[in-house]
């Protein structure tokens, strides 16, 4: 009997034990659960593996725009990016770092902490053109605390149209009522479709043209392809249907991107020219806050982007942005922007601003804006 008692007072207590576990268990469970929701885990749509990826590094990194810095002037090699080198999908982050963003890339600019707001379509975007300046200006407007953009080329509305709406949506920052979302694919001013696709999701989308003079522009572009091809034919040889009657080709893209008024017509079939800003690229460079004042008016967003924003950097012949405060840094655009230009005939020279006249002379018309390459 005695024994008996004793055995149930063991059993008794070793269940209370037992349940004490229990509840000290699932306890932690539940902590973990909110943990990780406060975390930000537990969204319900899933983000893109790009967001996911840099979430990722820059958590370990404990980063954000130490990465951004890093982009922006890839010739600084601070110790971070020597750690991301060893971490997977280190290919993709270099390249970003490389300042080459032609291809879709981690976005740098999705902060970490923020899971606040909503991801939705650009209502601006950068359409053009190819090497006008259409970095530097996404990286000036990403200064302004009212504009969240996609760090990369998304190229929606010409390669990746069949991905769908939704796949376009996701790629987007999440933005506060307060904030707009923009994106740049320079290659949508000369895509053929582009105006009506994009016109298909919304007419009110603001459309900005970062412009350069076309000759300066073509031999921009063409040494970027030689960048990537040292055995590339010469500019005069690419420039010339026919070298002893003087014929440009225009087949070429380089020569093609260059005839604005063309371009822009097919634009305005869809959208009205006072959905449009034209950036001269040139100004871009000599006067930086001047246009980007034009451009956050446009914008409809307060003037915060000033002149106390840029300084010109000597050694590298462009104005960068002044260090962001709590940054040991100031920032300049990669290696890929600014890069010297081979020496090109005068002759060939004058044959293209003389092939450009008209078609300049012709922009300037639809446009209102005399943007003095001639
Ligand atoms: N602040 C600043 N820093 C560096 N570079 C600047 C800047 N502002 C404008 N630019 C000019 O931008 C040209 C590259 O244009 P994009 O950014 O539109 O090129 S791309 O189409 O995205 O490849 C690039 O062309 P290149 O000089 O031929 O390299 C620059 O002239």
């Amino acid at each position: 009997m005695g024994c008996s008692k004793w055995r149930a007072g063991f059993n008794f207590g070793h269940l209370k034990a037992q349940s004490k576990l229990s509840v000290f268990l699932t306890m932690i469970i539940i902590f973990t659960y909110l943990f990780y929701c406060l975390s930000g885990y537990c969204e319900s749509l899933p983000r893109p593996v790009y967001d996911q990826q840099t979430t990722f590094i820059n958590k370990i990194l404990g980063l954000n725009d130490g990465l951004e810095q890093q982009k922006l002037d890839p010739h600084k090699n601070s110790s971070p990016g020597s750690v991301v080198r060893e971490l997977p999908g280190f290919d993709s982050v270099h390249s970003l770092l490389q300042g080459n963003d032609h291809e879709l890339r981690p976005d740098n600019n999705i902060s970490i902490a923020n899971n606040f707001g909503s991801k939705t379509f650009p209502q601006a975007i950068i359409i053009g053109v190819k090497k006008g300046g259409t970095r530097a200006l996404l990286e000036f407007l990403r200064i302004h605390p009212d504009v969240r953009a996609v760090g990369t080329e998304p190229h929606f509305f010409d390669r990746f149209y069949d991905n769908g709406l939704e796949w376009y949506r996701n790629l987007m920052p999440r933005t506060l009522e307060s904030q707009i979302t923009m994106e740049k694919t320079p290659s949508y001013f000369v895509t053929k479709e582009a105006p009506r696709r994009l016109f298909a999701l919304s007419r009110h989308t603001k459309l900005i043209v970062v412009v350069r003079d076309p000759v300066t522009r073509a031999v921009s572009d063409y040494t970027q392809t030689l960048s990537k091809q040292p055995g590339l034919p010469s500019f005069q040889s690419l420039t010339f249907r026919n070298s002893t009657t003087g014929l440009i080709d225009t087949s070429w893209s380089a020569v093609r991107i260059g005839i604005y008024a063309k371009h822009l017509e097919n634009w305005l079939h869809y959208f009205p020219l006072s959905k449009f800003l034209f950036v001269s690229g040139e100004r871009l460079v000599t006067d930086p806050a001047g246009e980007m004042g034009r451009v956050q008016d446009f914008l409809g967003l307060k003037r915060v982007v000033t002149d106390k924003h840029f300084y010109f950097n000597q050694t590298k012949g462009f104005p960068c942005l002044k260090k962001p405060e709590g940054s040991s840094r100031p920032r300049c655009l990669g290696k890929s922007k600014g890069r010297p230009h081979p020496q090109i005939s005068p002759e060939v020279l004058l044959r293209l601003r003389e092939f450009y006249r008209p078609f300049n002379m012709k922009f300037y018309q639809m446009t209102g804006h005399d943007f003095g390459w001639d």
